[in-house]
């Protein structure tokens, strides 16, 4: 698993029990996982569809700096189905998982379209391509 993006525990992230706040962890792997398949895709019309039970193993504190890990599990038609783990950067303890998020591919009509990937491409193999027309 590659850990693309790396945040700061702020004072406004944390819950009243002075821990990192669960749903501000969710809305970091949501817009994590919506860049993700936007790159993946090339499209920026994508949504989240589903995500699978979320597992909160163990928490963060201020100061703490977190990073957020995103795999790919398949390529559908029109979707996409991605893995997550955010762990702590300093210890490498697992914060929270994410088995399933389910992204989907849309077209200009809102409606699921098929994105016609087959598999992770990154960004170097893409311009050495287009250098290579
Ligand atoms: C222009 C703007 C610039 C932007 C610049 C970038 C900015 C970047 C900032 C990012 C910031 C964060 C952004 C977060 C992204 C949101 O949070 S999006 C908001 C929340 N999500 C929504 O509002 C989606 C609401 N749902 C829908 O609109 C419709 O359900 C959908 C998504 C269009 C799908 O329609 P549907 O009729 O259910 O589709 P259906 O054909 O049945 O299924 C489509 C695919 O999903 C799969 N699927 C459906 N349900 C399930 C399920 N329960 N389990 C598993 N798979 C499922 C199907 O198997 C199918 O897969 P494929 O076989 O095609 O691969």
């Amino acid at each position: 698993m590659r850990f693309h993006t790396r945040k700061w525990v702020k004072p406004e992230d944390l819950n009243a029990n002075e821990t990192l706040f669960g749903g501000r962890v969710l809305a970091w792997i949501d817009e994590e996982a919506a860049l993700y398949s936007i790159i993946q895709l090339e499209n920026k019309k994508v949504v989240t569809k589903y995500m699978s039970e979320i597992n909160f193993m163990s928490t963060a504190k201020q100061g703490d700096i977190i990073e957020i890990g995103i795999e790919v599990v398949k390529f559908g038609v029109s979707s996409l189905t991605l893995n997550c783990e955010v762990r702590n950067k300093m210890t490498r303890e697992t914060i929270v998982t994410v088995d399933n998020i389910i992204m989907v591919n849309l077209g200009d009509d809102g409606k699921p379209k098929p994105h016609g990937k087959k598999k992770v491409e990154y960004v170097r193999d893409r311009l050495a391509s287009s250098e290579g027309n």
